[in-house]
């Protein structure tokens, strides 16, 4: 059963006036693995850096296990930050950097060498106890800086970009540790990152959020599936967004005007005749036909740019008055006769291809 341990409650953060946080409200449970998402500036890092005690938030509450949390000094909340550029102590040895909790924690030396030692070994750098810090490559260093944080096995590790200098290859690898390490321990890891990939891989639930403010918050294929807004919908890569309103309504299906055109949806649940909203339509739900054949929606068109990147296709094409359809699909699956750069073709989805999302 889910224990809420963290919330946060209306938490502000201004900076010259200006909100960096905006009222941000969440909990989070035991055990839980969360990200948070969003664009460069939307709050992520003084959000988190609000948890680990970093910041004092302007207003609002933080709470662990139900005690409020603002008060504290960072050093005495069970939450370690680890970040991009690791903070590791360069004139220390990589053992003396993994022991430092302990030795801020005032345990005796026994404990601390047979716990670091416990954690360089799962992280795979014991043989590195001697080296110094500067000796080591990007990837060892974040092995470190996560050895030095879970050395003090807290409640909850914080992480803000962990992964962002590592290459690619590394990236993935680590991801997969991280992922890992959180379920053998049943730590609470939230995870500040700007990549979909990374949070849609790893985490339980993600934040989406923007301008300061939390835009949604749900199970990775729930904003991928129900995007909350268009916000949502085009940061997670949607690419059929059309604004336009709802007509009419008839058992769960609606006529949805955009512009000159009327599309029929089904996906409309909370909203009601004469609401502005956006259509969405996943990129992989549309077709290419030759023609019209006068089923589901259908939109003529001319292909613009047909780009292919190993296995998948993605079709651009607009409309005469401007409107873009994108279709992405396996390139065996696209009719290379009729998917030609300027053809004049129809594409096509089912009603319950699109649902809406508020604009
Ligand atoms: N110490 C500070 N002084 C002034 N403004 C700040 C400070 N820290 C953050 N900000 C501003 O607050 C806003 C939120 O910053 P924050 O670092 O939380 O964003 P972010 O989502 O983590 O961005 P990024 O992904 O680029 O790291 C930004 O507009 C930023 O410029």
């Amino acid at each position: 059963m889910a224990v809420t341990m963290l919330e946060l409650e209306g938490v502000e953060k201004k900076y010259g006036g200006a909100a960096a946080v905006d009222k941000v409200s969440f909990s989070v449970n035991k055990g839980e693995f969360i990200a948070i998402m969003g664009p460069s500036g939307c709050g992520k890092t003084t959000t988190l850096r609000m948890i680990a005690g970093l910041d004092v938030p302007d207003g609002g509450d933080i709470r662990l296990w139900g005690r409020s949390l603002v008060d504290d000094a960072p050093w005495d909340r069970d939450a370690p930050l680890v970040w991009q550029n690791y903070a590791l102590f360069p004139f220390m040895s990589v053992q003396k950097n993994v022991e430092f909790g302990l030795v801020q924690r005032k345990r005796p030396k026994a404990e601390r060498r047979k716990k670091s030692q416990e954690w360089m070994e799962r992280l795979g750098i014991g043989a590195l106890a001697n080296r110094g810090v500067a000796q080591l490559s990007g990837g060892q260093r974040q092995r470190v800086a996560l050895a030095r944080a879970l050395v003090t096995e807290p409640e909850m590790l914080l992480l803000d970009e962990p992964l962002s200098a590592l290459d690619q290859h590394l990236r993935v690898q680590m991801q997969g540790e991280l992922l890992r390490l959180q379920r053998e321990l049943n730590t609470t890891f939230i995870h500040v990152t700007h990549s979909q990939s990374e949070s849609f891989a790893m985490a339980d639930r993600v934040i989406v959020m923007n301008g300061g403010t939390v835009q949604q918050i749900d199970a990775p294929k729930v904003i991928h599936q129900r995007p909350a807004n268009r916000f949502v919908a085009e940061f997670v890569g949607g690419k059929n967004i059309f604004n336009g309103r709802l007509q009419a309504l008839n058992a769960g299906t609606a006529l949805f005007r955009v512009g000159e055109r009327e599309f029929t949806v089904c996906g409309v649940d909370g909203f009601d005749a004469g609401d502005d909203a956006c259509l969405v339509v996943g990129a992989n739900h549309v077709g290419i036909q030759a023609a019209p054949r006068g089923q589901g929606n259908e939109m003529d068109v001319e292909i613009e740019t047909v780009e292919t990147s190993g296995s998948s296709a993605i079709v651009h094409m607009r409309a005469a008055d401007g409107t873009e359809v994108i279709a992405e699909s396996a390139v065996g699956h696209l009719d290379d006769a009729l998917v030609q750069v300027g053809a004049r073709v129809v594409a096509c989805w089912e009603p319950d291809d699109g649902f809406l999302v508020p604009r």
